[in-house]
């Protein structure tokens, strides 16, 4: 089964031309301010406009407003949604107002984070899994933690999922042959420093994908 990557919160039209030129499926722009990767949606907008169009353009949020969702849409022109920290009856409010591809994060630690992946059934087209980060810790994502891949052995997926969470080059041929993940999703797995983006390390994770 081919295996396709998401790079993640891109700001740059260099680190965004390497994500595309390296083949990856989808590339992700995060709108959360205390992120070091937030972009406004006027700087998004100007990335958007490089992506191809067999390219996703992703937008990841932490439990947004319509507001800032309508923003990312229709200002920016991203088109599939990436929710965390949002709950079931929000996800599918928000896929049901914009009519976009939404995936929901599910935060995974031990294997009864896992039961959370049902509820959102019915409500979203994907999950993402990827490892919850400390307690108190800024973000719910990109901090390059990653969870026990063993925990999804057995586990009966309820969506088409995708797995992300301290994924980077020399890991992630190890990760897909664990948890037969067909898309995979980096962040700072493929960064200097925490929101700067290195176009060798993007190009050199998705030449480990491609070798998949
Ligand atoms: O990257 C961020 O700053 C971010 C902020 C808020 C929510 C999610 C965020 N990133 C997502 O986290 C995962 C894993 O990242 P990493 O590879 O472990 O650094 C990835 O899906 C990012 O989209």
């Amino acid at each position: 089964m081919p295996v396709s990557a998401k790079i993640c919160g891109l700001s740059t039209e260099d680190t965004l031309g390497a994500a595309i030129a390296g083949g990856a499926s989808h590339v992700g722009f995060v709108f959360f301010a205390p992120s070091p990767r937030d972009v406004d949606p006027a700087r998004a907008a100007a990335l958007v406009a490089m992506v191809p169009d067999h390219v996703r353009a992703v937008g990841v949020f932490v439990d947004p407003d319509d507001a800032a969702v309508e923003r990312a849409v229709s200002v920016a022109g991203i088109d599939t949604l990436q929710l965390h920290k949002t709950a079931p009856s929000r996800v599918a409010a928000l896929r049901a107002r914009f009519g976009i591809e939404t995936w929901a994060a599910v935060a995974v630690k031990t294997r009864a984070d896992l039961d959370a992946a049902r509820s959102y059934a019915g409500a979203a087209d994907r999950i993402l899994y990827d490892a919850k980060t400390p307690d108190g810790a800024a973000l719910p994502g990109g901090m390059g933690v990653r969870f026990d891949w063993s925990l999804l052995d057995g586990f009966r997926h309820p969506l088409p999922w995708a797995l992300s969470g301290g994924l980077d080059a020399g890991n992630v041929a190890e990760a897909v042959r664990r948890t037969g993940a067909t898309l995979v999703d980096v962040s700072s797995g493929v960064e200097s420093a925490p929101g700067v983006k290195d176009v060798d390390k993007i190009a050199a994770f998705l030449q480990s994908v491609a070798q998949l």
